[in-house]
């Protein structure tokens, strides 16, 4: 893509398959009965792949508010020591972006991709994935994270686009 050149994205649906190379991403349902059958538990992928610098657990609350579209994606960013987790809430509807390694493992914008999920998802990026910041998109939206942290700036690269990537949103 040539310096300056905007490029459009327009998402897909978020599904495992297509999702793969950059993570995981499974729909929540099912779990156990708890709580004298008030509710359900459904556990999370506790392993998140990390290395052992990032002995340092991070569990937030992401309040998110909605972004416009079409989303202005200017730079992408990895964690290179730790995958990350969300969780999305029934509720939510929200835009993954994410991009291959290219040239020297720098992000490749002219094969990102966006995703649009909907509903309660669980999403793990892969140790290292370039990614731009989670997109909610409708309403204020609570996402759960955790990812493992040195604590210093190994815990994450950013790197801006010489051009941005605008995502449509359908
Ligand atoms: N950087 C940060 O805290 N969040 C991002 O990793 C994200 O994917 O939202």
């Amino acid at each position: 893509m040539g310096a300056g050149k905007a490029m459009i994205l327009r998402p897909g649906i978020l599904d495992p398959h297509s999702f793969a190379p950059f993570g995981s991403a499974r729909r929540l349902s099912g779990g156990v009965s708890v709580n004298e059958n008030r509710g359900r538990r459904i556990d999370l992928e506790a392993q998140l792949q990390h290395d052992a610098e990032a002995r340092r657990a991070a569990l937030a609350l992401y309040r998110m508010e909605p972004s416009a579209a079409p989303v202005s994606v200017a730079f992408f960013e990895r964690h290179p020591c730790s995958a990350q987790l969300f969780v999305a809430p029934p509720s939510a509807r929200f835009l993954l972006v994410v991009a291959p390694d290219g040239d020297a493992s720098e992000p490749d914008p002219a094969r990102a991709l966006a995703f649009l999920g909907e509903g309660d998802w669980e999403i793990i990026y892969h140790k290292g994935v370039w990614h731009f910041p989670l997109i909610a998109l409708g309403a204020s939206t609570d996402f759960t994270m955790m990812m493992w942290q040195t604590g210093d700036r190994r815990d994450c690269e950013c790197r801006n686009l010489a051009a941005p990537l605008f995502v449509h949103v359908p």
